[in-house]
């Protein structure tokens, strides 16, 4: 049967479509439909997502609610699974979910024990070095943003540029009163960043008084005003997130009916259905696939694999995997499984793990899809994309108008209250916050109301996989579609995973895993994508290979396809064979012409440093050699923005960005290029020691990712003599030199010291 005529059918596993949130005709879209109170930003845990925030469900926590908040503090303290998710038998419910709240504990812990150790920090070289905090900021100007939250921004004295840091648009910080170790802080979540300044936006203003007042402290800076204060933000643990995790593993657990069956097909209970087949009649016959294929309407010029895997998504009665190595299109195909689901009137949530990646399918989906939502922090949306976000669309509407006028008039109240700090007592100044308080109260419910209608319009709303609960409500869809699903832990899908019945995942597990800090949780599986373990466990019926890749040239391409995707795949044709000094502008020289180097600093002396004051490691004398070949590829024609430099270690990148400064070149870890693409990459491997150690090296999904950003060069500087220590390195080197790319540093005389 065709999933054409889905709508019609009703299997044994099937909850007809009346019942379930329908399409554009009948959406019903939890209570908020029923008209119960809408509020918005109510406390700072709704930073999670976004400036707006709604709490479209009911006003008071049902008793189901309040069960599922109990249940979600209750602790598992052994691991069901102590060796991981097995992959050869059905899990058991109870055991799945207390593995996964065992995960999310120990990671907590991890994460609070992470940020007691760096608060203990005082020397502010020291602080700042370790990149999780920047000290001594004044607070030099603030507005305020939708549903009356505080943007502020944060500057150090005198215009000097902020430290390298890791606080980026969207992380969870607490800013807190650099002179005063005991202040608790207050939560926020960084909106804006440039080189000198900082923005964080919070739902509390960093009075100094209401501060002492609520951690009922004397503090010797009472009657500082608040531009005398200098503040210290730090990265904090998202407790937000973890909270709506456990909310929802919590919920799942309970879930019956057609939510209760997608997930016990999920923990390998029972057997996933494509076009109302079972397991035991899978896989799919070619022939159904191609019926499905010959129906579709394609919006896209895809390639054949490309609309195989659109076909067999569509037919699945469960769920799906796309399967998707570097530059296959998995976004692409997902795009058009999702325009096809729209067209047929589904109404769709789109998901990923970060905010790169549902920006990357948003892009695709703006094309495709008449009406599509971002729900998230505009902050954190790529810029050319913030007229789809929530509060982009809610300004477009004419009520914002008097909005605007509200928050002008929040400003004003504000700026008064700073500007004569000295002379306002404090209680008037009580009572002009008081005001403040009554303003935003007013924003709030004229927003509510309009984000309702936003939202209702939608055919897909897109949203990282933490979803904004308040803002959501008990919304259902008719299809999740999750990108990046491997980078996703398993207890963060599943609020997801809960708002529809059929569900289509896309990844690649042999790239990044989620980053996972307590090694405890890890060794007991928490780094396992949900998406490696259904494809464990019920083998190649559940998923489709994409193979034609569109970004590598076939010899940076080869290995990773041999050593990670069993040789299935192919360059198309367009990018087969380009090269370096087939672009515009760029001299016909050995370093462009060809498409792999590896130069070898084995005996070269250039051993691995780690870095004062810090844990991290770098490696000076392979910086040198790095910024030699850049400085070549610029003479040739190569220009900053088509270049990128990978480093494993965070030390490293801090001296390359130190020492290179080229319009448009980026220098970032690995983890900051999964899903992007340069020209030319640049691989600083750092890693050169007597005893061969490699560290996270050995993960070799991080060099998977790292090699195959190239389009038509990639460069690899590294010590063979340590990392073929290692079978994978050695193989890789192996392959560099039967491609007559490789190179020892002593031929390259300039580039050795003397
Ligand atoms: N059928 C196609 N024909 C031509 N170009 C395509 C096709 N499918 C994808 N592409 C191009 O290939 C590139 C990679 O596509 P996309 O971003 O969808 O891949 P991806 O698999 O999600 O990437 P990543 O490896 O970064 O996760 C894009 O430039 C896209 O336009």
């Amino acid at each position: 049967m065709s999933a054409r005529s889905r709508k019609g059918r009703s299997t044994a596993v099937d909850t007809p479509k009346s019942k379930r949130s329908s399409g554009k005709a009948g959406k019903a879209h939890g209570n908020h439909a029923s008209g119960h109170e809408v509020r918005l930003g109510k406390s700072s845990d709704s930073f999670g997502d976004g400036i707006i925030s709604g709490k479209l469900g009911k006003k008071k926590k049902s008793a189901k609610n309040a069960k599922i908040a109990d249940a979600s503090e209750s602790q598992p303290r052994s691991a069901p699974y102590p060796h991981g998710l097995p992959t050869d038998r059905p899990l058991d419910v109870n055991d799945y979910f207390d593995q996964l709240h065992l995960w999310l504990d120990l990671e907590a812990e991890a994460e609070r024990a992470r940020l007691a150790r760096l608060r203990q920090i005082r020397s502010q070289r020291d602080v700042e070095s370790t990149g999780q905090a920047i000290v001594g900021l004044d607070l030099v100007d603030y507005h305020t943003g939708l549903a009356g939250r505080y943007l502020l921004d944060l500057a150090k004295p005198s215009g000097q540029e902020l430290p390298m840091n890791r606080l980026k648009v969207g992380s969870p910080v607490v800013l807190s009163n650099d002179a005063d170790p005991s202040d608790e802080g207050i939560p926020g979540v960084v909106s804006h960043r440039k080189n000198y300044q900082i923005q964080i936006a919070t739902d509390i203003f960093p009075d100094p008084d209401a501060q002492n007042a609520k951690t009922g402290k004397a503090s010797k800076h009472k009657r500082a005003s608040i531009g005398e204060i200098r503040y210290r933000l730090d990265l904090s643990p998202d407790e937000t997130t973890r909270k709506r995790q456990l909310a929802a593993m919590a919920k799942a657990r309970g879930e019956r009916g057609r939510g209760g069956r997608l997930r016990d097909v999920l923990l390998g209970i029972e057997a996933p259905r494509f076009d109302g087949k079972k397991i035991d009649a899978l896989p799919l016959a070619e022939e159904t696939i191609a019926e499905e294929r010959a129906e579709i309407k394609f919006r896209t010029e895809l390639n054949p694999p490309q609309k195989d895997a659109v076909a067999f998504a569509l037919l699945a009665d469960d769920f799906a995997i796309i399967h998707g190595p570097p530059g296959t299109g998995k976004t692409t195909t997902l795009a058009e499984v999702i325009a096809q689901a729209v067209d047929r009137g589904e109404r769709v949530l789109a998901c990923a793990a970060s905010n790169t990646a549902v920006d990357n399918l948003l892009e695709r989906l703006e094309r495709l899809v008449p009406y599509v939502v971002r729900v998230g922090h505009p902050a954190r949306v790529f810029e050319h994309l913030r007229e789809l976000t929530l509060d982009g669309q809610v300004d477009k509407d004419p009520s914002s108008a008097v909005i605007k006028d509200l928050r002008r008039e929040l400003e004003q109240l504000l700026r008064f209250a700073q500007r004569d700090s000295r002379n306002v007592d404090r209680r008037s100044r009580g009572e002009l916050f008081a005001e403040a308080g009554r303003i935003r109260g007013q924003i709030r419910s004229l927003e509510r109301s309009i984000v309702r209608g936003v939202l209702d319009r939608a055919d897909v709303i897109c949203t990282t996989t933490t979803i904004d609960e308040e803002l959501l409500g008990d919304e259902r869809f008719d299809l999740i579609v999750i990108d990046e699903a491997c980078q996703s832990t398993e207890g963060g899908m599943w609020q997801a995973i809960l708002r529809a019945d059929r569900l289509i995942i896309a990844g690649d597990h042999c790239q990044l895993p989620p980053t996972v800090l307590s090694d405890e949780a890890a060794a007991i599986g928490m780094r396992d994508s949900l998406m490696q373990r259904l494809v464990h466990r019920f083998g190649e019926s559940v998923y489709r290979r994409l193979t034609v890749q569109y970004r590598m040239h076939e010899s940076i391409m080869r290995f990773s396809s041999d050593h990670f995707y069993e040789g299935s795949l192919v360059a198309d044709a367009s990018v087969r064979s380009h090269l370096l000094c087939d672009l515009g502008d760029v001299d016909a020289s050995p370093l462009t012409e060809t498409p792999l180097l590896w130069i070898d600093t084995a005996g070269a002396g250039m051993e691995e440093q780690l870095e004062p004051d810090g844990q991290s490691k770098l490696n000076p004398g392979e910086a040198n050699i790095i910024i030699e070949l850049v400085r070549q590829l610029q003479e040739a024609g190569i220009e900053g923005h088509e270049i990128a430099i990978i480093a494993p270690y965070a030390a490293q990148v801090r001296l390359l960005r130190s020492r290179l400064d080229l319009d448009g070149l980026e220098i970032d870890t690995v983890d900051g290029f999964q899903g992007r693409e340069k020209e030319v990459v640049l691989l600083t491997m750092v890693r050169s020691n007597p005893e061969g150690i490699i560290g996270f090296l050995a993960d070799q999904r991080r060099s998977n990712v790292a090699m195959t950003r190239a389009k038509r060069k990639l460069i690899m500087v590294g010590d063979s003599a340590t990392l073929c220590s290692h079978d994978f390195y050695a193989d890789v080197l192996k392959y560099f030199e039967e491609a007559g790319a490789y190179q020892s540093v002593f031929e390259f005389q300039t580039l050795i010291p003397e």
